[in-house]
């Protein structure tokens, strides 16, 4: 007795071990971040609405990307490159809580019952997601250059939307999140 349930031999684990987990590295570590930073889009809107905070923060757009160019420069990670990703993934944020606020308006039951603190709290989880996220620009400098970088971001895409069970809208701002991360080489 509770010795029936043998581990299965290297290689013959259930398919959906490796097809669910979260990618750690690569690209479609980069697609599962970049799904991470969209839905927290939902905190950053729950943040703002009912308030005069406007969805656009100029200020704060400029805060995140000053901080992006510094990192990556002393990361050896080329700063244009590192900056155009995250323009996009602030676009991305946008789109969502834009959505979300249509939403909202439509359905009030859908509203948020809390106010996350912006400040405290939701704009620091975000500060970690650009940790990660420039880590993985690192270590992705040579893959992000390479041919085969599309369909790695498609795919990891893909696997990031279904692990993180993703709705249309956050499908749709992941969409917009990652076209930057892929650098055609002409
Ligand atoms: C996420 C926010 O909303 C917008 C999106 C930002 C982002 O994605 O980093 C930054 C500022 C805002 O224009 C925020 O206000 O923090």
């Amino acid at each position: 007795a509770g010795t029936s349930a043998a581990a299965p031999a290297p290689g013959q684990g259930p398919v959906t071990a490796s097809a669910t987990a979260p990618a750690t590295e690569g690209i479609p570590a980069i697609a599962g971040l970049s799904a991470e930073r969209v839905r927290l889009a939902d905190k950053v809107a729950a943040a703002k609405w009912g308030t005069d905070q406007p969805i656009d923060d100029p200020a704060r757009e400029r805060q995140v990307l000053a901080d992006v160019a510094e990192r990556s420069a002393g990361m050896g990670i080329d700063p244009a490159e590192a900056t155009a990703v995250f323009r996009d993934q602030i676009e991305a944020n946008k789109l969502v809580q834009r959505g979300l606020f249509a939403r909202w308006e439509a359905h009030p039951e859908e509203r948020p019952t809390e106010r996350p603190d912006l400040a405290k709290e939701v704009r620091p989880a975000l500060d970690r997601i650009t940790t990660g996220l420039l880590e993985r620009l690192k270590e992705t400098e040579d893959a992000r250059h390479a041919p085969s970088c599309a369909a790695r971001l498609v795919h990891g895409s893909a696997r990031a939307a279904l692990t993180q069970r993703l709705d249309a809208l956050h499908g749709a701002g992941l969409a917009r999140a990652v076209p930057s991360v892929c650098v055609r080489e002409y």
